[in-house]
């Protein structure tokens, strides 16, 4: 049976939701966040590649290459970029694309830096194009133009920074212009995390927070996490209170289990938000294929949100495919919900 209305009037908070909630849950996320690239777990490739260009540019007494960071929300861009300063034995600065909104604020930024600074462009997608246009010399020869003065008085002069390093992150890579993603020479794409590593990541929270639990909890909240590390820390603790309340504060699986029955977490780490969208395709559209727009229409979601957001996970763990005539739910989640595909004369929805 599925619970149709309860899916319809899903909360207005998203408990699964990649992005932060609060400034509360901001504190928190900070504690938690490893400080170390050692104690920085998963994403194996990009520590690797990060290991060797730092101690690279720290040999040579240089600053590191500016690098772009890209990937789902929560999956540990701005841990990464804290990271990569801390490594390099450096001060960072952090700032975002949408804050940035005249010329000279980047400039002000620009001349504070120290030699080898790490500069922190969060939403690195959302510079303007006068900003973004005072941003090329600086990255490739360390050297800002401003212009002083008003009318026909006004000059530009050239200033000389220090050598620094630009790490840039954004969820969206693609909205990035040529010419900026160009001047990066370290570009990496941020991968979810398996079940393993996040339980990994459960179990150091917990040490951190005071938490009990044993490794099948860790590992129960780890695979309803969505690959995401933020989203496994809030898990946490849910059923931290969940188990405060219910069980002694304990966490086993079974516990881990029932508050996230509780918090409508399903066996697949699927939240109301997926649910209603996945069963909007099931149910209204056949399974698809059916348009962003369509899909955003009937869930009342924005494209940008299912884009960014929900449907990243769904199309990775292989959900929900994206064709050339719009979205596509696969034979798996119509067997999740227990509902029988649609049977059309002549197609081969599913490859079979
Ligand atoms: N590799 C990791 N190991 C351990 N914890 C991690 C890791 N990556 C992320 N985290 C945890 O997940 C939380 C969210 O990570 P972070 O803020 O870096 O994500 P983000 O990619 O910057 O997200 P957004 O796109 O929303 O800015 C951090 O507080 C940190 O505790
Ligand atoms: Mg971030």
């Amino acid at each position: 049976m599925i619970e149709t209305d309860k899916l319809r009037s899903a909360a207005p908070e998203r408990l699964i939701s990649a992005e932060p909630t609060d400034r509360k849950e901001d504190a928190i996320e900070r504690a938690l966040r490893p400080k170390r690239l050692a104690d920085y777990v998963g994403q194996a490739k990009i520590r690797e590649q990060l290991e060797i260009f730092i101690e690279a540019a720290r040999n040579r007494k240089e600053a590191l290459d500016h690098v772009l960071l890209f990937g789902p929300p929560g999956l540990g861009k701005t841990t990464l970029a804290h990271i990569v300063a801390a490594e390099m034995g450096v001060n960072m600065r952090q700032t975002s694309g949408p804050v940035l909104e005249r010329a000279g604020d980047l400039a002000a930024l620009l001349t504070n830096l120290e030699p080898h600074d790490v500069l922190f462009i969060d939403e690195i997608h959302r510079l303007s194009p006068v900003v973004e246009e005072i941003l090329y010399p600086a990255l490739e020869d360390f050297q800002i133009d401003i212009m002083i003065g008003e009318g026909p008085a006004a000059r530009s002069v050239k200033l000389d920074l220090p050598p620094f390093t630009l790490v840039g992150a954004t969820t969206r890579a693609g909205m990035l212009t040529n010419p900026l993603r160009d001047r990066f020479g370290i570009v990496s794409r941020l991968e979810f995390y398996t079940p393993d590593e996040l339980a990994y990541i459960v179990s150091r929270s917990a040490r951190l927070l005071n938490v009990s639990i044993d490794d099948a909890g860790a590992l129960e909240i780890a695979r309803r996490a969505r690959g995401t590390p933020r989203i496994a820390n809030r898990l946490l603790r849910r059923v931290r209170d969940y188990a405060e309340v219910k069980s002694g504060g304990d966490i086993t699986s079974a516990v881990a289990d029932a508050a996230l029955v509780m918090l409508d977490v399903d066996v697949l780490g699927l939240d109301l938000m997926d649910r209603k969208l996945l069963l909007a395709m099931l149910e209204k559209f056949g399974g698809g294929p059916v348009g962003l727009d369509n899909i955003a229409a009937a869930i009342g979601e924005s494209s940008d949100t299912i884009e960014d957001v929900i449907e990243p996970y769904l199309i990775q763990q292989g959900y929900l495919q994206r064709t050339p005539r719009g979205r596509m739910a696969t034979h798996s989640i119509w067997q999740h919900f227990g509902l029988n595909a649609p049977r059309l004369p002549g197609s081969d929805l599913f490859g079979q």
